[in-house]
């Protein structure tokens, strides 16, 4: 795959000569405006990536449902899909205010609860919970985040339905996953629109609380916002890469 057809060059055209190419764009998606907005000025304006920033809203149904409509609307004029945002990080592999890129998008409650364990729809025979990413894209992203001085790993994100807020349940997670640095809502219903129109998909968390016993009044949101705007001021660089 050639990355520099993720740039949109708006000023080119066939007159230019050879290095003609047509808009080929890059679509974030974000749960909330908040998330939106710091992706927005992070990337400075649309015109030099040709990335669009839409709204997925929360959870993986909005999410997936939003992305396939945003899909569908421009008919194939996206290359790339991004589900961005801010997340639960799993303390010792990703802490509040670093940046986690998915190596691997999992629907981590996608399957079927037994009194001997967790069966996912993989085991169940019902298809994958787990959607593999761009992963050349992913890595230079994470390194290019780490040389601009960024805390970042780049390791599986986790989506589900409802956020962990037990040290059980964190427990449970880490053991089924081991190595996962994030979970958040919306990355596995975006990459799997993505998939279903044959496109690539990453996932960049920014972490604003630890995976574990709910405690909303730590929870550093704008540190996190900081994080994802700062992450996204590097993605044209990596795209270009
Ligand atoms: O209150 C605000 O100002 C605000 C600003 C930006 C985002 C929010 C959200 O609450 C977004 C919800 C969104 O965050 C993800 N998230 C964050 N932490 C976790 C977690 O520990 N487990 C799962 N998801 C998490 C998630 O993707 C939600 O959609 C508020």
């Amino acid at each position: 795959m050639d990355l520099s057809d993720f740039i949109h060059r708006p000023g080119a055209s066939a007159a230019g000569g050879a290095s003609f190419r047509a808009p080929k764009r890059v679509l974030i998606m974000t749960a909330v405006e908040a998330e939106r907005d710091a992706v927005l000025r992070g990337l400075g304006g649309h015109a030099h990536t040709g990335a669009e920033v839409r709204l997925a809203g929360v959870g993986p149904a909005s999410a997936a449902a939003a992305t396939a409509a945003a899909l569908a609307r421009t008919g194939g004029e996206y290359k790339l899909v991004i589900s961005a945002g801010i997340g639960g990080g799993f303390p010792g592999v990703a802490e509040v205010g670093s940046l986690v890129v998915a190596s691997e998008i999992i629907a981590a409650d996608l399957g079927a609860e037994a009194p001997d364990g967790f069966a996912s729809v993989d085991e169940l025979g019902f298809g994958s919970a787990r959607i593999a990413v761009e992963r050349g894209l992913a890595a230079r992203w994470a390194e290019a985040l780490a040389a601009a001085g960024l805390p970042a790993y780049c390791g599986p994100v986790l989506t589900l339905s409802t956020a962990t807020g037990t040290a059980e349940t964190a427990a449970a997670l880490r053991a089924r996953f081991p190595g996962a640095g994030a979970e958040a809502m919306e990355g596995f219903g975006v990459a799997e629109a993505a998939r279903q129109f044959g496109l690539p998909a990453l996932e960049l968390r920014a972490i604003s609380n630890a995976v574990g016993p709910r405690q909303r009044e730590l929870w550093k949101i704008g540190d996190a916002l900081r994080a994802l705007e700062q992450a996204c001021t590097i993605l044209p660089e990596v795209l270009l890469s």
